[in-house]
């Protein structure tokens, strides 16, 4: 069984778990009475290089990475270095993240909030809205091609702005026939879950120009950021390098300040 089989059967778990406790009807009464979503579009497809910094304590690829006792401190500190959307991870036996993460974040800033998880059924679709995401995860690895049309819809239909990760040509071409408009590009690969940083520069001339393109995973420092931006990027994801850093404000001002370099400008 892959890494992403096993982490999909243990989120169909605890999914599960959730279901037998929150009917689908009240998350969709927490949906609407949450505060309306914000335009991630405009917060991705501005000038420069958009930051999305991410609270991620562990992960399947190195295990432990940080506490994080306080999600809404570290994504204050996100915030004030300049990032434009904050990426909560809410999946919980690899990452260590819960939807309290994501509503403590949501509720400590100003700026769009992304859940980050494995996303199989628009249950979960719901819980992102009910908890105040502004973007949903949708990794096309996971779906059939059925399921993701139809995820991106519901994600739309509810206010969620879908970020889609790819890995492969052919997931490029699944999410762009899926009307994809904001994909992302995931340089970790699911098999040995080693970062090929290449993968972007290679899948990026694949993706229309119309669409939002984000280079995630392998950003250590603003030299990656640079060279995402010149491969296409519009804007890249970062984690472990945040987390693990002493200071996560400043690592986010140091890339939103290559990121926001004029050159970088031409083009977008
Ligand atoms: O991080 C992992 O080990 C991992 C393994 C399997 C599936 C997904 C995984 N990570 C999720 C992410 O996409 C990253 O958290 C995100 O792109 C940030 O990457 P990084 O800056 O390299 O932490």
């Amino acid at each position: 069984m892959s890494v992403l089989d096993e982490i999909i059967d243990g989120v169909r778990a605890d999914m599960a778990d959730r279901q037998r406790t929150v009917a689908l009807e009240e998350l969709k009464e927490r949906a609407a009475a949450a505060a309306p979503p914000r335009d991630a579009l405009a917060a991705l497809g501005g000038d420069g290089v958009a930051v999305i910094a991410e609270v991620k304590r562990s992960s399947p690829s190195k295990g432990a990475l940080a506490a994080i006792a306080d999600p809404a401190s570290l994504a204050r500190d996100y915030e004030s270095g300049g990032a434009k959307v904050i990426s909560v991870l809410t999946e919980r036996r690899r990452f260590g993240g819960s939807l309290d993460d994501l509503a403590e974040v949501r509720a400590n800033v100003d700026i769009c909030v992304l859940r980050k998880d494995f996303i199989v059924s628009s249950y979960q679709l719901w819980e992102a809205r009910a908890y105040g995401a502004d973007l949903a995860l949708l990794i096309v690895a996971a779906l059939e091609q059925e399921a993701l049309v139809s995820l991106i819809e519901r994600a739309e239909s509810i206010g969620l702005t879908p970020l889609v990760e790819v890995h492969t040509e052919e997931e490029v071409e699944r999410a762009v026939a899926a009307g994809a408009k904001v994909i992302g590009v995931n340089a970790r690969n699911l098999k040995t879950l080693e970062v090929e940083r290449g993968t972007f520069a290679r899948l990026a001339p694949l993706i229309p120009s119309d669409r939002i393109k984000i280079a995630e995973s392998g950003v250590r420092g603003p030299h990656d950021l640079l060279s995402y931006a010149s491969s296409g990027a519009d804007a890249v994801l970062v984690g472990e390098s945040l987390v693990t850093g002493k200071d996560p404000r400043a690592a986010v001002a140091d890339l939103v300040a290559a990121g926001a370099h004029p050159a970088l400008r031409q083009g977008k």
